[in-house]
């Protein structure tokens, strides 16, 4: 991800070195000034001086420019990048991998919103290091050699400490990534928490505070090295003042008036190895940033088996068809299956109404996420009218439209059809008895909170108005008042199906059974029925036997 290309080295270098060349022209005046040098004390200079701080100053503002468009792009473009990773990703990966890595990544990602300060200084930092040594090497060999070296023992401590730090940084984030599990337990259960004071305390006192005291002992342990070692290279270059004021000229090694010119130096340079030193931390963190996003979008980086067609074409739908449909549930770290469905073998013609039924657990989600294509089967094929598809997805996004237990309404309209003066909307939402509830046709209106039933009623709505001939259901009707339940089973899904509808529907209200055209019924993920309803007591009587 934080890959410079060529034309970016480029750049950065067409504004180092001349900046640093200049900052370095800054010094040696300065120097050449203090020591008396005839040539610099010229009426001139303060002009020549002046000018270089205006035109490096430039430099900056322009340089600065170019860079933070860089990185923001780099932020905003892979910021969407995660997000198109998401949306590509299986439904299987998205609940293994939990929401929480989203939240995370988009996180990491914020790091690099430091990258143009960090760079800035880095490169120019390290250049102005350079030349200053190199100066000093015109001064004396010897004594810029033993400069050096102590600057590196300083250094070589501090990389060593630093090298151990990006562990503890990756398992910072780690603990973030927990805080957002139990960010999303309070969003998600806020009424269950409210309602019982000791879930409340277990959450805060067993796994909240521990989490967060963990994660602030860690970050302060962090923080507390940086910081110590930021104090090691402030203090480091103190010693190697004292190095060149009291010894090298004692060993007779340094002139006392390079003394001078070397002090200086060390004092300028000072600035930007405590820079170097302390934007280390900014590289620690862009490191573990960088590794984590990288992790996240290979883990999400999957071939994209949705199908992607606009197509506005009309399927002809006639059939669809499982054939020893296989598919298997796994829990972490295990090999055995937690739950396996299938062999299933299935069938559905155009124009036919099919309740799934079975008992809790008995598989009907499951088969319904294999049906609507958002989990692959491990086995077997699928076939649309008599035809064999090698890509499930195509089958589904053409053809099903789909209302799911956990349904939800989206805050904006993200399909192809308008609510504003469409009259089928307006006939829908008679049909489906909101018509009181929902003011008008504009979309604020149709995206606003609704009471559980009258959330499924919309998202039915929105799920007809897709206009694809397969309706699939999963309980549906659950949520609904007896009311609306009966006008649901025995009028509305008559009209569907006069209108030539195919519907796929997981119920559990066994009192409407007969009025499917099917009964398929579930038992520890296979079909262990399929029949054809005749007389409400005779498919009582086949259906349990
Ligand atoms: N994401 C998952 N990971 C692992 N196991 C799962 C997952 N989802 C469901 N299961 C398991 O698979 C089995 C079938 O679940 P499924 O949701 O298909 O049942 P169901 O018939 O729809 O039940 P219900 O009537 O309660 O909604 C259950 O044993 C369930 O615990």
């Amino acid at each position: 991800m934080l890959k410079l290309k060529p034309k970016e080295i480029v750049y950065l270098l067409l504004y180092a070195i001349p900046n640093t060349v200049l900052s370095f022209g800054i010094v040696y005046i300065i120097n050449n000034i203090l020591a008396g040098n005839e040539r610099f004390l010229k009426n001139y200079m303060g002009i020549v001086f002046v000018s270089i701080i205006v035109y490096s100053y430039l430099l900056n503002v322009i340089f600065q420019k170019k860079l933070n468009k860089f990185s923001f792009k780099l932020l905003y473009d892979n910021e969407k990048h995660i997000f198109s990773q998401i949306l590509k990703a299986p439904l299987q990966r998205l609940e293994k991998l939990g929401s929480q890595r989203f939240f995370t990544a988009v996180e990491d990602l914020r790091t690099f919103s430091f990258l143009p300060y960090t760079v800035t200084h880095t490169v120019n930092s390290l250049l102005m290091l350079v030349l200053c040594l190199v100066y000093m090497f015109t001064l004396s060999t010897l004594s810029a050699l033993i400069v050096i070296a102590l600057i590196v023992l300083v250094a070589g401590c501090y990389f060593m400490v630093m090298k151990s730090m990006s562990k503890q940084v990756a398992q910072l984030r780690g603990y973030n990534e927990n805080y957002y599990k139990f960010v999303d337990d309070v969003m998600k259960g806020f009424k269950e928490l409210k309602l019982s004071f000791f879930r409340r305390e277990s959450l805060m006192n067993n796994f909240l505070i521990p989490n967060r005291n963990q994660s602030m002992d860690l970050d302060f342990k962090i923080n507390y090295i940086f910081l110590s070692i930021n104090l090691i290279s402030q203090y480091g270059l103190y010693f190697v003042v004292a190095v060149i004021l009291f010894i090298l000229p004692e060993m007779g090694l340094l002139s006392r008036a390079d003394v001078i010119s070397y002090v200086v130096i060390i004092l300028f340079i000072s600035g930007p190895i405590n820079n170097i030193i302390n934007l280390q931390q900014m590289y620690t963190r862009f490191m573990v940033a960088n590794a984590r996003i990288k992790k996240f979008i290979n883990d999400f980086e999957i071939v994209d088996d949705t199908y992607n067609s606009n197509s506005k074409e009309k399927q002809d739908f006639q059939s669809l068809s499982f054939k020893d449909i296989t598919f298997s549930y796994h829990n972490e770290n295990e090999e055995s299956a937690s739950f396996t469905s299938g062999p299933i073998n299935f069938d559905i013609q155009q124009g036919e109404t099919i309740f799934i039924v079975g008992g809790n657990g008995s598989g009907k989600s499951t088969f319904i996420n294999l049906l609507t294509g958002l989990y692959k089967p491990t086995g077997g094929s699928m076939l649309m009218n008599g035809e064999e598809k090698a890509d499930v997805t195509e089958i589904t996004q053409s053809l099903i439209s789909a209302v799911f237990t956990d349904n939800h309404l989206f805050s904006h309209n993200y399909d192809d059809y308008q609510l504003e003066n469409n009259e089928e909307y307006a006939a829908l939402l008679k049909t489906m008895q909101l018509n009181g509830v929902v003011e008008n046709d504009k979309e604020e209106s149709a995206r606003r909170r609704f009471s559980k039933g009258q959330s499924k009623r919309m998202s039915l709505i929105f799920a007809l108005l897709e206009k694809k001939p397969v309706l699939v259901l999963d309980e549906w009707a659950a949520d609904q008042d007896p009311h609306f339940r009966k006008y649901f089973y025995e009028q509305l899904i008559p009209k569907l199906k006069e209108e030539g509808k195919t519907i796929i529907a997981v119920t559990h209200d066994d009192a409407y059974f007969h009025l499917a055209d099917r009964i398929v019924k579930f038992d520890y993920g296979k079909i262990v029925r399929d029949l054809k309803t005749t007389t409400k007591e005779e498919l009582t009587e086949n259906l349990w036997v």
